[in-house]
């Protein structure tokens, strides 16, 4: 017989706070971690100017949890263990200074850096434990292992990687999409920079045989799907994933929260999260 695990203490629970927290994902966040039992909203943080700036964090659930939302980097922080950031790339760099400066960890879900921005992440992560993935749900971070298979397998094969998302997104292709690209042409020893097309128009010429081409949809409120065809000569293999809530992208951050404990520095994946790596 297994006994049930008592919920932790209210002093044992990691602290976390949340930035963007009106946002789509802010609100799914601060929900997930008002449901779990290891965890608890210790500041929620969002831009200058929002409405809902000086609302208590869970407001929207009908409940009140003695955190409001503030534009203070620092009092958002409020001793917090780890920031959970899905926002955008230039507000992600600054809170990442901060948190790097106060040893508060991040978990990074933002999508759309420039290389340049994600080196400094990287440099930042010398001072503190981050983990940075595009997509935390677990779905599709068993199908980059899908993909990393077939790219070994299907050498040669005409690649397409097609995503839909919701009319509000902000950045094509989605971070998601170019993980895709980015595990597909590491499998096959390339690099996707030298391989991807991202757009097409007019009088193309042929189809260049190895590159990764990319496709974007944008519409309604499409959660996000994507699609990798291996397109061979008389077959193809298509591999999809389609997200129908964003409790996954939550459910996958809090995981990586609870990886973090104990780690004082270093850049992590959701593959290392989810022991997926190799
Ligand atoms: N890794 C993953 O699993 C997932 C990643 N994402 C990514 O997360 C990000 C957010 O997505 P989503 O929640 O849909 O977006 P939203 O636009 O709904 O929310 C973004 C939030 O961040 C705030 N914000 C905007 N700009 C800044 C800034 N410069 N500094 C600080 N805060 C800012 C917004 O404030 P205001 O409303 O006042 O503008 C809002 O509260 C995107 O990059 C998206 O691609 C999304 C889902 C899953
Ligand atoms: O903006 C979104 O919504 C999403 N963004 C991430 C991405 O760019 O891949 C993850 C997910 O697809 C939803």
């Amino acid at each position: 017989m297994t006994a049930a695990a008592a919920p932790a203490s209210t002093t044992s629970r990691r602290r976390v706070a949340v930035a963007g927290a009106t946002g789509r994902m802010g609100r799914m966040l601060i929900e997930a971690i008002a449901a779990s039992d290891d965890l608890v909203l210790a500041g929620a943080l969002d831009l200058p100017g929002s409405p809902g700036l000086g609302q208590d964090a869970m407001a929207f659930l009908g409940r009140a949890s003695g955190v409001a939302i503030t534009d203070d980097l620092r009092a958002g922080l409020g001793g917090a263990d780890a920031l959970i950031d899905f926002t955008r790339p230039e507000g992600t760099l600054a809170h990442a200074a901060v948190c790097a400066d106060a040893g508060v960890q991040l978990v990074i879900g933002t999508t759309g850096f420039s290389e340049a921005q994600k080196a400094q992440l990287q440099a930042l992560s010398q001072r503190v434990a981050m983990v940075l993935a595009p997509n935390m749900g677990v779905g599709v971070n068993v199908t980059l292992k899908l993909l990393q298979l077939a790219a070994r397998s299907l050498q040669g094969w005409d690649i397409e990687i097609v995503e839909a998302h919701h009319k509000h997104k902000v950045d094509a292709p989605s971070g998601t999409a170019l993980k895709m690209g980015e595990v597909i042409a590491e499998a096959q020893g390339t690099r996707l920079a030298d391989r991807a097309v991202y757009e097409r128009y007019g009088h193309t010429g042929e189809r260049r045989a190895d590159s990764i081409g990319f496709a974007t949809v944008r519409g309604g409120d499409i959660v996000g799907d994507h699609t990798v065809l291996f397109a061979g000569t008389g077959e193809r293999v298509e591999i999809t994933h389609k997200s129908s809530s964003r409790a996954g992208y939550a459910e996958g951050s809090l995981r990586a929260v609870r990886f973090l404990a104990g780690r004082p520095s270093g850049l992590f994946d959701m593959f290392d999260v989810l022991g997926l790596q190799g």
